[in-house]
């Protein structure tokens, strides 16, 4: 399932995103990418390790952690640190695979992938994250504050950005329910449950759904 989530961010928070990305350091991109993906990786992200880094890495993990959507549907166990990219004209990602496993000490497990537009599309041309498929290719280029979450299975590209500035934040989850399908079957019936909770109130329906929907969690989450 790819998951396009819209107003992620507050008008408030894309704001002060851009002021602090306006100002901060950025490195080559390179410097963050698996072996393979670092030859056809051409950006700039913003340097780590620095307080205008952590001020906009909070914002947006903030963001996620208050997403219904988000929790419903991707489960996090641990999310990677935000990466913040910069494209200017000339610059794209071409297509890789995501490392499956990221990180030094704490191995994150890469089960999805998102991508946070930060940039309003009109203002950069070119620049779709693009996913391939197996329904073929997909193409995303969303308003600023609105975000795809896609299994980290897919190969994928940024294309070309030929006029204006592409800022998005990039990073990858590890999800406490692993297959993709199991995880789009709990959200369905968690989905299910609360609709009918709201429409009908607590009936014995409801609670039938409610075990079943926790019984299959219990079978399929890694804790
Ligand atoms: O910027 C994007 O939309 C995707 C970036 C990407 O694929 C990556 O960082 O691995
Ligand atoms: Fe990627």
């Amino acid at each position: 399932m790819i998951l396009s989530i819209d107003n992620v961010l507050t008008a408030q928070e894309l704001e002060q995103i851009h002021v602090i990305l306006k100002t901060g350091e950025f490195v080559d991109g390179k410097l963050t990418a698996g072996t393979f993906a670092k030859t056809v990786k051409d950006n700039y992200q913003l340097k780590g390790n620095t307080d205008a880094a952590a001020e906009v890495k909070a914002v947006v993990n903030q963001a996620l952690k208050r997403n219904a959507l988000f929790q419903a549907a991707v489960r996090p166990k641990s999310i990677r640190p935000i990466l913040f990219s910069r494209y200017q004209p000339g610059m794209s990602y071409g297509l890789h695979t995501d490392n499956a496993l990221m990180g030094d000490e704490n191995l994150t497990r890469s089960d999805l992938s998102l991508t946070l537009f930060l940039s309003a599309p009109e203002s950069y041309s070119g620049g779709e994250l693009i996913i391939d498929t197996s329904l073929g290719e997909q193409s995303f280029k969303l308003n600023a504050g609105s975000m795809i979450v896609y299994p980290s299975t897919f190969l994928h590209c940024v294309s070309e950005v030929t006029e204006g500035i592409r800022l998005a934040a990039v990073t990858w989850v590890q999800s406490i329910v692993r297959d993709a399908d199991r995880r789009e079957i709990l959200f369905d019936l968690d989905t299910v449950r609360r609709a009918m909770f709201e429409k009908y109130g607590k009936t014995i329906e409801f609670d039938l759904l409610s075990k079943t929907h926790a019984n299959l969690l219990r079978k399929w989450a890694e804790v």
